[in-house]
This record gives C-alpha cells, sequence and structure tokens, in this order.
C-alpha cells in the first residue's frame, strides 16, 4: 500500500523551475525524511501534498486522494506542522490542544498523554505567548498530531530544539510508527538516520539520491601503511578488513585508519555535485 505517490511532479515560479520531475513513493506506516540544502524545494514539494499549494505538473495522490482536489474528510486524516504557525498568543495550551482536538471527536489522541509526550505538562495552562520558542516548536508538533492522522506532514519538525526535546520528539515518532505514516524534512542528518525508513535528497528541485540511511551511507573506508606504502580500500565490514589486515600481515601494518560511512559525506557529495 502506497500512502504517498509522486509522478513528474513539476513546480514552476514564473520562469523559474523549482522542482523539476520529482517522483517517489511512500509506503504506509512508513518515514520518509526529505533531505536538501536551503531552497532545495522541500516545502514546495510537502506544501504540494498537504493541498497548499497547486502544482504545475505531475501526477500526486495522498491517501489515494489528489491534494488539489482534497474536501474535509481527506483533510481530518491528515497532520501538517507546518515551518511557523499562526499566532495564537492568548490561547492557552491545553485549551487550544483541546478546541483543535474537538474537530476530530472520538478520533483525536489523549491530550494529557500527547503533553506528556513532548514534556509541555507543567506548561499546559500557559498561555502561548509565555512559552519559549523550543516549547512552541513542540506545541506545534503536537497540534499536527491531535487528530490521530494516518499520514503526518513535518517540516523541520525539531528546529529549535533542545537536545532532550529533540530525543522526546524522537520517542514520539517510533511510537506512533507503523499506525502513520510521515514525511518529514530536516536538517539534521543524525535524525534522519534514526528515524527514516527511507531517505530522499532533493537538489536544486531534483531528486538526487533516494535509499536507506545505510545503503545512502556508502562503505567504511580503511588506510594503511605496509612496506612503507599507503593503502586505501572501500569495505561494507571494516571490522572484518581489519582483522583479516592484522592476520596476514601482523605488526607490518601500521599507520590504520578507519573512517566509518557517513551519510553527511554522501549527502555533502551530492549535493556539492548538483
Ligand atoms: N511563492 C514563491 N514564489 C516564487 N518562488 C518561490 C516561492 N516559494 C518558494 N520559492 C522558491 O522555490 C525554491 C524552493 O523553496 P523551498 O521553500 O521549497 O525550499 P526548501 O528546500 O524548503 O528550503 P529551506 O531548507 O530553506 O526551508 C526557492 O528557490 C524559493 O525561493
Amino acid at each position: 500500500m502506497k500512502a504517498v505517490t509522486v509522478d513528474g511532479l513539476r513546480m514552476r515560479y514564473g520562469a523559474n523551475d523549482v522542482l523539476n520531475d520529482v517522483t517517489f513513493q511512500v509506503d504506509s506506516g512508513k518515514v520518509l525524511a526529505l533531505l536538501g540544502p536551503n531552497g532545495a524545494g522541500k516545502t514546495t514539494t510537502i506544501e504540494i501534498l498537504e493541498g497548499f499549494r497547486r502544482r504545475s505538473a505531475g501526477r500526486v495522490s495522498v491517501l489515494g486522494v489528489d491534494p488539489a482536489h482534497g474536501d474535509e474528510r481527506w483533510r481530518a486524516r491528515i497532520g501538517i506542522v507546518l515551518q511557523s504557525w499562526r499566532d495564537h498568543a492568548k490561547w492557552r495550551v491545553r485549551e487550544l490542544l483541546t478546541h483543535q482536538g474537538s474537530y476530530y471527536a472520538g478520533l483525536a489522541w489523549d491530550i494529557d498523554d500527547l503533553l506528556a509526550a513532548v514534556g509541555l505538562t507543567e506548561h499546559a495552562d500557559k498561555q502561548l505567548r509565555m512559552l519559549s520558542g523550543g516549547q512552541r516548536r513542540r506545541l506545534d508538533v503536537v497540534i499536527g498530531l491531535v487528530g490521530r492522522p494516518e499520514m503526518l506532514f513535518l517540516d523541520e519538525p525539531t528546529a529549535g530544539f533542545d537536545p532532550e526535546a529533540r530525543r522526546d520528539f524522537h520517542e514520539l515518532i517510533h511510537g506512533i510508527t507503523g499506525e502513520t505514516t510521515i514525511m518529514l524534512t530536516t536538517h539534521d542528518l543524525p535524525e534522519a538516520e534514526k528515524l527514516a525508513d527511507r531517505i530522499l535528497i532533493l537538489s536544486e528541485g531534483r531528486i538526487v539520491a533516494d535509499g536507506t540511511a545505510e545503503e545512502l551511507a556508502g562503505e567504511d573506508v580503511v588506510r594503511w601503511t605496509l612496506d612503507g606504502r599507503r593503502h586505501e580500500r572501500s569495505t561494507q565490514d571494516s571490522t572484518r578488513f581489519v582483522f583479516d589486515l592484522f592476520k596476514r600481515y601482523g605488526d607490518a601494518v601500521s599507520g590504520l585508519e578507519v573512517r566509518p560511512a557517513s551519510l553527511e559525506d554522501t549527502y555533502l557529495t551530492l549535493v556539492e555535485n548538483a
């Protein structure tokens, strides 16, 4: 089952193509992370899928519906966390969540459980204007979740989170995976590695990589010196390789270096060469 299907998506502002032939799918219940430099087209892609922007061309389906024609019933199945949320400065945290939850009668998560999951319990009765930036952001995430959506879009959900809030958020996401399909954007590569079943890298409006974190991270690199000569080898299993190297050559080997496979290396190479 595919929760999202995108085929040949194109977005043009004036004469400027910001998305070119973007094609991908998201399996139901999985987490997809969309990575890419500033201006790559991540928010544009997500906003088209949310039904906020009209695409220029291509086919798009979210939960079996074209977002350009999504009705109220379709919208009720979708949770959205934008990069910035409109201000409701005078509302209190619990009041706003209870109000949002009332749109999803019988479906919504328990408000207190949600508040606890993002560490907002002690701030539940504060007005929004009294919250710090990171606390506001945690509330944004909870608002996206309150209706227990089948599909959740998160645009840079953890921007401004402290390490503890980030960890709580990761646990929250792990807790709802399987039940909810999630598509998120982030600039935090370790976060993408931790959360995503699949990662897409977008650069200048094109997909330049699509795979699991492991697939994209490539191979470990082992370097060593033997008989005065420097050697280098890429390998999936550097522990095994180094073990065999020492078994064979013993202490004739020197200057050993192992650089683990890294999503960051792949990301930077792809983005710089795009
Ligand atoms: N309404 C608009 N009119 C014209 N150009 C736009 C509009 N909205 C976005 N763009 C352009 O589209 C491109 C992609 O923007 P988008 O916000 O999707 O990037 P992003 O990958 O989400 O970036 P960031 O990481 O900074 O959030 C940018 O070059 C941006 O200037």
